[in-house]
This record gives structure tokens, sequence and C-alpha cells, in this order.
């Protein structure tokens, strides 16, 4: 398969092509408290009484975050980071945390168009940059958070973009550790929970995976990068035993299409996702691994997220996690949240592996403590 470059990328988006940088987080502190509840009001005001309701739990907070990684961030347009800007008041959103089901185009071709693929070891992705300055300039619907993440200089603008416009280090060591512990995913049912770019529910689905969801906070995250994503790496085989049989071509075409059936996108809150993807099948299967990467940096989501895990995950299943240890600013972290995890009794943790290069990375697994 060809991938067609039928756009301009400035030269500058091309020099930023570097390694993943480390995408630790803090947050200034003093500039987030002063208006927040004033804030939240007048966004509760303009929500639904239902997200408005979600509002009050944890997830309409307008908290700012911005990256301190050193340079050499890969993906980032936004730079190194700044200064920490909260939204005006004017600045109207609409209520981003809602869920819904996003559908794969039938047109693949489509949803390849103006995507430059990057190769990884064994995975394809798209060049995020690009997506970047292309909906920078355009609008997507109901949200402009590219635009509001370059204009803070921040990889995560607190209940409105939530990061998955680059990938996170601890997506590496997660994906890396797949391959040493020769995790088995064939005939699994796999939920790639934050999944920005989707490469650990992707390599679930190529590893042979019964069924695959992605779900990401931001609407424009799955349908420019995790759902691109997707299809750029089901069509690998397809290009690599690429034949001159028309009819054989034919048979494969309509294969990828099979198998691009296993997966399913979904965007919101997770308490919002667990809402929708429990109603959207009579008897809802749960999953039999939840995979998820740097999602527990913030102390505020936990509830949501363990929410999340207990009503989504088979009792004999389990959940694989990355986090480094510590979120600086924003407070959340690997201890932090076993902590929350203990209180609630629920789950038992293990950590699986320590990654001690600069802030330490864990991969920890939950599973069930009762598992009847
Ligand atoms: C820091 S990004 C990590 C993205 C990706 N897993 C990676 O490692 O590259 C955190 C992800 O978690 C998701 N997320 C965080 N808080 C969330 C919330 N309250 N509800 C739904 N999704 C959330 C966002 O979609 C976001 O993509």
């Amino acid at each position: 398969m060809t991938f067609q470059f039928n756009f301009n990328v400035e030269d500058r988006v091309e020099n930023e092509l570097t390694p993943p940088g480390d995408g630790a987080l803090t947050l200034d502190p003093s500039k987030v408290s002063a208006s927040e509840s004033q804030k939240g009001k007048e966004k509760e005001r303009r929500c639904s009484p239902k997200q408005s309701d979600l509002l009050k739990e944890h997830l309409w907070e307008r908290r700012s975050v911005r990256n301190v990684a050193p340079s050499g961030d890969p993906d980032s347009l936004l730079g190194a980071a700044n200064s920490f800007r909260a939204l005006e008041p004017h600045e109207k959103q609409p209520c981003l945390g809602v869920a819904k089901e996003h559908t794969m185009p039938k047109d693949l071709k489509k949803v390849l168009e103006n995507k430059v693929i990057e190769m990884l070891p064994g995975l394809q992705r798209v060049n995020l940059s690009v997506v970047k300055t292309i909906w920078s300039k355009e609008n997507f619907p109901g949200e402009n958070i590219i635009s509001k993440s370059l204009s803070s200089h921040s990889d995560l603008i607190s209940g409105v973009y939530e990061g998955g416009l680059k990938i996170w280090e601890c997506t590496f060591d997660l994906l890396a550790y797949f391959t040493k512990a020769k995790v088995k995913f064939t005939g699994k049912k796999v939920l790639d929970l934050g999944c920005g770019s989707g490469l650990l529910g992707i390599t679930a689905f190529r590893e042979g995976a019964k069924e695959i969801h992605f779900q990401d906070y931001n609407s424009l995250v799955i349908d420019k990068v995790t759902l691109p994503n997707v299809v750029a790496n089901s069509t690998l085989e397809d290009e690599e035993n690429d034949v001159n049989e028309p009819d054989v071509k034919t048979w494969r075409k309509s294969e990828v299409a099979q198998e691009l059936c296993k997966c399913r996108f979904f965007s919101g809150e997770w308490s919002e996702f667990c809402k929708l993807i429990l109603s959207s099948e009579k008897l809802f299967v749960k999953y039999d691994l939840i995979l998820t990467s740097e999602t527990i940096y913030n102390p505020e989501y936990y509830t949501a997220l363990h929410q999340t895990f207990l009503q989504l995950l088979s009792k004999d299943g389990r959940v694989l996690l990355a986090s480094k240890a510590h979120y600086f600013g924003v407070g959340g972290g690997l201890h932090l949240f076993q902590k929350f995890v203990e209180e609630k009794d629920v789950f038992e943790t293990r950590i699986l592996e320590i990654i001690d290069e600069g802030l330490k990375r864990f991969l920890i697994e939950m599973t069930f403590k009762c598992p009847s």
C-alpha cells in the first residue's frame, strides 16, 4: 500500500521528529485554585443537569498541567513547557466528557488521507506533529484542543484535553513487557483505556485478540490518531504479501475489513464510557485484559478509573497498568494510586517491573481479590 502525502508540512514540523521525551507533568498550583470554583460554576451553567453531576464528581475541573519534560519531546508542537494558562470564562467549550462510539469509515483510504506514516519497531503510527499542524488550522467539531494545547503550552488541560496527542513513554515500557513476558492476547477481549495513539490495543489486535476496544477522552484523538493507526497497522500484512492476482487482493481487502470489525472506538470520560459500553450490548461481556498507560496522573480521576476497572474487568481478568512514580504538581503517581486501590480493597496489585531510569516508572498488574 502506498500513502499519499497531499499536503504541505512546515519544515519546522519535520525538524521536530526526535525520540520520545520524559513526559513528566507539573502543575503550578498557585494559578489553579484561585478561580477554580467560580469557573466550575460557570461551566456547570453551560452543561445539562446530567453533565453537571459529572462536573461535581471530578471531570470538569479546569486545571491545566504542563509538561516539563526536557526538550526532545517528539511530537511536540507544544514545545517546551512555558507557562500555565487556564481557560478564560468566555472561552465556551462543549461538554467534552460525554461518551460516544466512533465508527470505522467504510473507505479506509480516507482514514489515512493527509497522514504521514512512520515506522516504530513492529508497528506503524501516524506522525502526530502533522496531525496537530493540520487540525490546528481546521475546526474539528466540538473540540479545538490543539489550539488550546498550543496556546497554553500544555500536554494536558484537565477536563478538556487529556494528553492523547502524544505517545507517553510508559507505553513503550508496556510494549517491551508484552514481548519480554510473552503476554498472550489470542482469543482475549481487550480494552486499551486512555489509548491515545492506541499502540497497546494495536499490539493486542495484531497478536490475535478476539475483540479490541479503544477509549480516549477526546474525539479528535480517536478520529485523527487512533483510528488511522489501527488502519495503518491492519494493512501492513496486506502490503507485505502483495501479489498481482486481483482476486487474491480483493479477498485480502475483505479480510482486512473483517479483522477491523474486531475493533471498536470510544471517546469520552470514563464513567460516561462505562455507561455507554454497558448499555450498548444486552449482555455485555467483560474484558479479559485492560491495558492502560500513564492514566493515573490525576488523583481526582481515581474514583472513575477504579470504578471502570470494577465494572468492566472480567472476574478472572487483569489490568496491566504503566505509570511513572510521580507526576509532579498534579499529585498523582503509582504509590498514591496503589494506596487508593488498597483502601478500596477490591483489587490486588502486583509490581511486574520497575524501570529505574531518572524518574522511576512502574508496570503493575491488578486482579480481583476475590475472583468468584
Ligand atoms: C497522558 S495520556 C496517555 C495516552 C497513552 N495511553 C500513552 O501512554 O501514550 C492519558 C490518557 O488517558 C485518558 N484519560 C485521562 N483521564 C481521563 C478521564 N477522566 N476520562 C477518560 N479518559 C481519560 C485520555 O484519553 C488520555 O489519552
